[in-house]
């Protein structure tokens, strides 16, 4: 690793306040917040806000949801299961998935913004002859017996949707360019997921701690989490360059926001999706909600890669923010996007859905899903 000091050994997670970036604000406020957000954007990929403008309701009622969901009699979650669904929403139990090689204890609800299905409406399976990621849209499986959680979740992603726009405007900004370049990545779907991390005994064996095991998030373009247990709850640690897990705590009233691989990909690698897993540490259980900022289905490889090449192409970021040669290999970038052989994101992601759950592939995806299980 030689002497000089990694673009990635961040020791701690940095704290943008959003108030100082608000129109009301001196340019000077703006200045330094826009540093900041820079710093954490090319040299960590984690941050939190704060005084990010969210409603303090839209949140409580998510997190006074939470434990009235999750205590739903098996019966009534089965029948919003994941299984039932081709847009890959609704409930999955402890262990449905794998992580790194280990099944994740949690259990968790998905939802994202009710939309209509489309693709089937055309001829027989032909879906009109669009492409089939667009079975991915489509409308949520909303617990019947509870009633509130419709209006609650639909608030929150909307409310989640204006402050994901929000803080692009500031990202653009911060890297130099006009407020709006990214909005024209953005899907019309955001995804968002209740999980539950049971408690479990303490344990020295790391399979039976594995809350969710080492990862990149792959699904949205910026992630926007709410730790939804009391502070002392820890678990989220994000990883440095030198392999140092870095604690993540809940600070009350923020929202941890972290880089996905899409955004990697677009900026050329000069801000990088972080890995972070979670580990759980002590007796109690956990709640958290990750909103997954969607990234449009039909973008294609080349687009991706090549829109802002030539901005971010000789990039680097002295602590003054000037820019300087930075060799390409010191941030490659580990896309599946980029290696596999599909060429839309939207192709990418229905492939890395059906992996995960393989019952839905088989079930919704026939056509495809040998070859999407056998394609590495
Ligand atoms: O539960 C958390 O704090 C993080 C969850 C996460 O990283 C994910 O679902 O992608
Ligand atoms: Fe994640």
């Amino acid at each position: 690793m030689g002497h000089q000091a990694p673009a990635l050994d961040f020791t701690e997670i940095p704290i943008i306040n959003l108030a100082l970036a608000s129109s009301s604000t001196s340019p000077a406020d703006k200045e330094s917040c826009l540093a900041q957000l820079r710093h954490a954007l090319t040299n960590v990929g984690f941050l939190y806000v704060v005084n990010h403008g969210v409603p303090e309701t839209a949140i409580s009622n998510v997190i006074d949801l939470l434990p009235r969901l999750f205590a739903m009699p098996d019966k009534a979650k089965n029948a919003v299961a994941l299984g039932n669904s081709p847009h890959f929403l609704g409930f999955s139990g402890d262990g449905a998935e794998m992580t790194a090689g280990k099944a994740d204890r949690r259990e968790q609800f998905e939802f994202a913004t009710e939309l209509e299905e489309i693709w089937e409406s055309g001829a027989a399976g032909g879906g009109l002859g669009m492409p089939l990621y667009e079975r991915l849209r489509g409308p949520n499986q909303w617990p019947p017996g509870y009633p509130e959680t419709r209006p609650v979740i639909e608030r929150y992603i909307h409310e989640l949707a204006h402050l994901g726009e929000r803080f692009l405007r500031l990202v653009a900004e911060a890297l130099f360019l006009p407020p709006e370049t990214f909005f024209s990545f953005l899907s019309d779907q955001h995804r968002l997921k209740l999980v539950h991390y049971p408690a479990t005994p303490e344990t020295d064996n790391d399979n039976e701690r594995q809350g969710v095991g080492p990862h990149k998030d792959s699904s949205g373009w910026w992630t926007f989490l709410l730790q939804a247990s009391p502070p002392h709850v820890r678990g989220l640690q994000a990883l440095n360059k030198q392999g140092a897990w870095v604690d993540v705590p809940n600070i009350p009233g923020s929202f941890v926001v972290n880089i996905g691989q899409a955004f990697e990909v677009v900026t050329n690698g000069v801000c990088k999706a972080t890995t972070h897993r979670v580990v759980m540490t002590g007796p109690e259980e956990r709640f958290s909600v990750p909103f997954f900022q969607g990234v449009r289905r039909d973008l294609t490889r080349g687009e991706a890669v090549g829109s802002l090449k030539g901005h971010f192409e000789s990039w680097s970021t002295g602590s003054d923010g000037s820019h300087a040669h930075q060799p390409q290999q010191e941030r490659d970038i580990d896309s599946p996007f980029l290696k596999g052989k599909y060429e839309t994101w939207g192709e990418s992601q229905l492939r890395t859905k059906i992996r995960s759950h393989r019952d839905v592939g088989r079930k919704f995806y026939g056509q495809v899903f040998e070859e999407y299980v056998n394609d590495d």
